[in-house]
């Protein structure tokens, strides 16, 4: 196929505007998959993203189209999650692209997420071409929105395409529109290779699969290459695309997408955003590579059964693979025992990273409270980053802490805008500005804490605004504040897990909280628990666990031993998710206990 009739496009959008269900209409309509293997949202390959109905992990096809001009395209499609935590699979399927098709339901209009979307694309130099979505639903309002799309972002929309995904509804046009408006690949196929590994997976099989665009040159099988940044040198044996099905070729051409597997073993050699290149003809410099993601949360994950450490470790790398943007390290807590810190995006990429792990290698986890990074300055003068509240060093060392700042920026109908203020300022925020995005609409920008938002001020942004508002938010910066740490004690210990840190003016609201909800999160046990929080060693709050034996057998007075055993398993099903910290039983909600603490505070 000539390069020129070659198109890559991603498709972006705010989440649930419908990037998934518009890419399975146009795997319908260029019969790429067939009728009898068509399933809602195909691409979405994990369960979990079936089960959640979400997408979170990019995912690359190869298509034909034979458009009304009579002559057959290459499409390579890349669907790309839309949820904020997971902006950095978005950002690696632009750099494999030359366009990028914009959704935007037509009810609901610009989300913050949109344009945080358009924004990736204006960074990578694509074409960006609006689609409105969702024309069937009786609230849709094309034509505001195509305003809005020209106000706000400043796209030409008169010509966007009006579509139903959901119905089928034009979506030829999107089609035409990506054939006419899409740019062919540049690249040289004769020049020295230069393919960009955009993702890869571990296949117990074939070792690493990496997923590339040949910007220069062209790949063969028998052909070694070296991935640039590690050096690694590898023979091809086997290339090819997807259709979603793997169809192996003898060659991926200047412009394509596709895959390439060399039996890789060594996970390291393979990294996201490297340059393969040929080592016979090889390219003077690499590609642009990605910009680093660093982790906005950390938290602890520990395996249960401890003799699962290594295999917790392996797990971590085979999915790190997979997740350029997850990052670990092993650490040990007095509590804990062995087990590893990690970064994530957020809290949703933290949830799926634990969920991925439990499930597809199978390792029961605790997690610990995430935390974000805060900057210790010691009295010496030197600057800590604390990653792990428990890590704090004495007070008299520290000199002052400052905590990272987001510049959050809320789209909303009008009529929630004193609701969202409130909840900010409950954050800790500061008020920067508020502009009109039309006559119903405002975006609100506001300078909050990193720390307070991360865990749950969007579920708390979508009730306080029954789901209408929008949110997004970039890092700007460390600020200084009255922080400390807390600790919280069990039966007079210290539980390192437990520790978080907290601003002084909430201290005793949240250290009271804290002691109730552990009271109800942790059973009963043979003794009486007392459960303290302390900054500086001086406690402020207490609650108390009473002692008491849940004997299960109690109601069972009948000699019946099925029963018995029945319960006695059932009691230990609910044991599993338990960890034994000193003499207590901690069971794993206790370590998130934190995290939902503003209702009570
Ligand atoms: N009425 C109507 N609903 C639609 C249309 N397109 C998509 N939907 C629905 O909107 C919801 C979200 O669609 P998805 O395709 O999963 O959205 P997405 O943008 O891929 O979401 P993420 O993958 O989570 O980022 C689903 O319930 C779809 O059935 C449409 O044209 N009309």
């Amino acid at each position: 196929m000539e390069q020129k009739y070659i198109r890559n496009f991603s498709i972006i959008a705010h989440i649930d505007h419908g990037k998934s269900t518009l890419a399975d209409r146009i795997l319908e309509l260029t019969e790429t998959v067939e009728q009898r293997e068509m399933k809602e949202q195909l691409l979405d390959t994990m369960d979990l993203e079936r089960e959640r109905g979400i997408t979170i992990k990019l995912n690359a096809v190869q298509l034909q189209y034979t458009a009304l001009n009579g002559k057959t395209y290459i499409f390579h499609l890349i669907d790309t999650p839309g949820h904020v935590d997971f902006t950095y699979e978005v950002s690696r399927s632009l750099a494999a692209c030359e366009g990028a098709v914009l959704v935007v339901d037509a009810a609901q209009g610009i989300e913050a997420q949109t344009l945080a979307n358009v924004y990736l694309a204006l960074d990578n130099d694509l074409e960006i071409l609006p689609v409105i979505n969702k024309i069937d639903l009786p609230s849709a309002q094309p034509d505001v929105v195509k305003k809005e799309i020209e106000d706000v972002i400043g796209l030409d929309a008169s010509c966007a395409p009006l579509i139903s995904a959901k119905n089928g509804l034009h979506i030829r046009d999107v089609l035409e529109d990506i054939v006419a408006n899409v740019p062919a690949p540049k690249g040289d196929p004769n020049a020295p290779l230069q393919a960009l590994v955009f993702d890869s997976v571990y296949d117990a099989y074939r070792g690493v699969i990496a997923f590339v665009r040949v910007k220069e040159g062209r790949i063969r099988v028998g052909d070694k290459v070296r991935f640039m940044a590690s050096d690694a040198e590898y023979e091809v044996l086997e290339c090819g695309v997807r259709t979603p099905k793997e169809v192996k070729k003898d060659s991926l051409e200047c412009g394509e997408v596709g895959w390439l597997c060399a039996s890789i073993k060594s996970i390291q050699d393979v990294r996201v955003g490297d340059t393969i290149t040929n080592v016979e003809y090889p390219a003077s410099a690499p590609l642009h590579g990605y910009r680093e993601m660093n982790p906005m949360v950390y938290c602890g994950l520990y395996p249960i059964d401890s003799a699962k450490y290594n295999d917790l470790r392996d797990a971590l790398e085979k999915l790190q693979l997979n997740d350029a943007s997850l990052q670990f390290e092993a650490e040990t807590s007095q509590a804990l025992g062995f087990g590893f810190r990690c970064g994530f995006l957020g809290l949703l990429h933290m949830d799926v990273v634990q969920e991925r792990i439990e499930r597809e290698y199978h390792i029961d986890l605790i997690a610990t409270a995430p935390s974000v990074v805060y900057h210790a300055y010691l009295t010496d003068g030197s600057m800590l980053a604390i990653d792990n509240p428990s890590l704090l060093p004495d007070v008299q060392k520290i000199d002052h802490i400052e905590e990272p700042f987001v510049k959050a920026s809320i789209m909303t109908p009008k009529e929630y805008v004193g609701a969202i203020m409130e909840l900010c300022q409950r954050k800790r925020g500061n008020y920067t500005d508020m502009v009109y995005i039309d006559d119903t609409r405002m975006n609100l920008i506001y300078e909050l804490p990193l720390g307070e938002i991360v865990y749950d001020f969007f579920d708390k942004l979508k009730s306080c605004t029954k789901g209408y508002a929008s949110f997004d938010y970039e890092l700007i910066g460390y600020q200084p504040n009255k922080l400390a740490k807390m600790d919280i004690l069990l039966n007079g210990e210290v539980v390192d897990a437990l520790s978080s840190i907290v601003h002084r003016e909430f201290a005793y609201p949240r250290g009271r909280a804290i002691c109730e909800k552990l009271k109800k999160l942790i059973p009963k046990q043979q003794f009486e628990i007392p459960i303290q929080a302390a900054i500086n060693g001086k406690i402020i709050a207490r609650a108390d666990i009473k002692s008491l034996r849940k004997n299960v057998l109690a109601k069972c007075y009948g000699g019946d031993i099925s029963r018995k055993k029945k319960l006695l398993e059932k009691q230990k099903e609910g044991k599993k998710r338990m960890k034994a910290v000193g003499s207590v039983e901690v069971p794993q909600e206790a370590f998130m206990a934190v995290l939902s603490m503003d209702d009570e505070s």
